[in-house]
């Protein structure tokens, strides 16, 4: 079998269109070649190290070193690449770079930081969208567009192999790096995401501060044949959230990081802007969902660069169901011994 290179998927890409096409795959390409000395620097350098801490983000993250060594170098790839507009989350505030390019670029540098010295997957996550710009608009205008805007986004995983999973609007495609050909090849085209769904994602050590909603919604999973779904459920929690995404990807699922009690997770744990949105595009390329429990997570305006915002995401008809323990609380109620272990949900 033949596998095309990214370059080639690119190249294909940036032909059939504009201006803008020519300048996502630049973008992309120039953002694969920072990715690749991510890589390289997790190989080579001792984990202890590059998990040491540093300053605190704008999100109130202690920063490890290689958070703050995978900023600059993506800030220094989008140097390079037609990027109006550069937004991290190791950045407090959006950094203007060219000002007639036509791209603003949001970056998770780093995503999975609390498994950098467990070798564990990480990766990270990009979303580009049309830069706003001009003498009058304001730094942060181009990233307080829906995530339904986004032109293209995809994410790097730094795992045991090194992966990029990339939308430019027309599905979803995974490439993985080979070390003799040093290049990306496209081992998945069009991905789609399973539809019956086996395992859930989430952090059960938080389930005391969850709302009833997800916890019955788990509940329900946990009690397998016994309870209303009428099957066992798996259960992963990798705490990378390249490493969930890619998981449901290739072998189905659902993940949720909901809002809880504890102070200053009402809305979770996950940022909008450079989190949830790319993974939510991502998903939809690829015929699941992404919601924030309840709504579209694409069509969220957002208000802040940093926010966060709860995040569901997998199979659609799952993510689906888990709107509905939201929304029709009377279905929560059914759980009463009265009505035994049989609801609305019964599968
Ligand atoms: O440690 P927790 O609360 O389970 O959170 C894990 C989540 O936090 C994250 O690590 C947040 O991303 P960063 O590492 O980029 O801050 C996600 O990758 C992951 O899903
Ligand atoms: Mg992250
Ligand atoms: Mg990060």
């Amino acid at each position: 079998m033949s596998l095309s290179t990214l370059d080639e998927f690119l190249s294909a890409y940036d032909k059939t269109g504009d201006d803008r096409s020519r300048a996502v795959a630049e973008t992309v390409r120039t953002l694969a070649a920072a990715a690749l000395k991510i890589q390289s620097q997790i190989c080579f350098a001792a984990a202890g190290d590059l998990a040491s801490k540093g300053d605190t983000n704008a999100g109130g993250d202690v920063q490890r070193a290689l958070d703050v060594f995978a900023d600059n170098a993506f800030l220094e790839a989008a140097r390079l690449a037609p990027v109006a507009l550069y937004a991290s989350e190791e950045q407090d505030a959006p950094i203007r770079l060219k000002a007639s390019a036509p791209l603003a670029l949001a970056i998770d540098p780093l995503d999975g930081s609390s498994n950098i010295d467990a070798n564990v997957s990480i990766g990270t996550i990009f979303s580009i969208l049309p830069a706003i710009t001009g003498p009058d608009a304001d730094l942060a205008a181009s990233f307080l567009q829906p995530g339904s805007r986004q032109i293209a986004a995809g994410f790097f995983i730094y795992g045991p192999q090194f992966a990029l999973v990339l939308t430019l609007g027309n599905g979803t495609q995974g490439f993985v790096f080979s070390p003799a050909a040093r290049t990306f090849f496209q081992v998945y085209e069009n991905f789609s995401v399973e539809t019956e769904v086996r395992e859930f994602a989430i952090n059960a050590s938080n389930y005391r501060h969850w709302n009833d909603a997800v916890r019955v919604y788990v509940d329900d999973c946990l009690k397998g044949t016994d309870g209303p779904r009428g099957r066992d459920f798996n259960m992963r929690w990798v705490a990378s959230l390249v490493a969930e995404t890619w998981r449901i990807l290739v072998r189905g699922g659902v993940f949720l990081y909901p809002g809880d009690k504890r102070t200053g997770y009402a809305k979770g744990r996950l940022r909008l802007v450079y989190e949830a949105n790319p993974i939510a595009i991502l998903l939809e390329q690829a015929g699941g969902s992404a919601t924030d429990a309840v709504d579209r997570i694409l069509d969220i305006e957002p208000e802040d660069l940093h926010q966060r915002v709860p995040l569901v995401f997998g199979a659609a008809d799952e993510v689906a169901r888990i709107a509905r323990y939201h929304t029709e609380p009377g279905s929560i109620a059914e759980r009463s011994p009265l009505f035994g272990n049989r609801g609305l949900f019964r599968t």
